[in-house]
């Protein structure tokens, strides 16, 4: 099956296997086929409705903003430490390869807003569990966390214990 994911032995660090999106994203069809499935648990009747869909800075944005065209509610972006213009909340993390600070708007959800949570890839969890604390610290229900692939051998499905976890691609 062509999934449209490239392995990049090396990158960004010795010893990362690294899963280039960019093939997928250059196909038109494979494209539309993965953010219509990423979509699909939360369409309308299917018990698993959201009121917003958020994606984490910047490969999520790609994600998570198709996804909430698809379902036709609001996309919330968490971004990089220092390029949100609000009041912010944030928090440091530790990723694959490094460690980051994320944000989000201190008024990106109104109170109980169910939020769907979008990036295109799950490693260790590190980036997805501090996103998913933003969103509760500014009053969201985290209802699911969604991924384009997954590297299962990192454990971060184990991380996001209690939580659920939806990946296309498992590796
Ligand atoms: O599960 P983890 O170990 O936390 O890794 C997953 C995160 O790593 C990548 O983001 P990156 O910070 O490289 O940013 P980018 O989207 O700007 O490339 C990816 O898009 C996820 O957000
Ligand atoms: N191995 C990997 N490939 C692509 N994105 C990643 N984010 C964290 N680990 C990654």
């Amino acid at each position: 099956m062509e999934t449209g994911i490239r392995d990049i032995p090396d990158y960004p660090s010795p010893g990362i296997l690294f899963k280039d999106i960019t093939p997928l994203l250059a196909d038109p069809a494979l494209f539309a086929k993965a953010v219509d499935a990423l979509a699909a648990a939360h369409r309308p009747g299917s018990g698993a409705e959201v009121d917003v869909v958020a994606g984490v800075e910047a490969r999520g944005f790609i994600f998570g903003a198709g996804v909430a065209l698809a379902l036709g509610v609001g996309f919330v972006p968490i971004r990089k430490k220092g390029k949100l213009p609000y009041a912010t909340v944030s928090a440091e993390y530790t990723l694959e390869y490094g460690t980051a600070v994320i944000e989000v708007h201190e008024d990106a959800v109104r109170p109980g807003q169910r939020v769907l949570l979008l990036d295109d890839v799950l490693a260790t969890g590190g980036t997805a569990e501090a996103a998913a604390g933003l969103l509760e610290q500014v009053g969201a229900e985290v209802v699911a966390l969604s991924f384009l692939v997954e590297l299962g051998f990192l454990g971060g499905r184990d991380r996001l214990a209690g939580r659920q976890v939806n990946s296309l691609l498992h590796y």
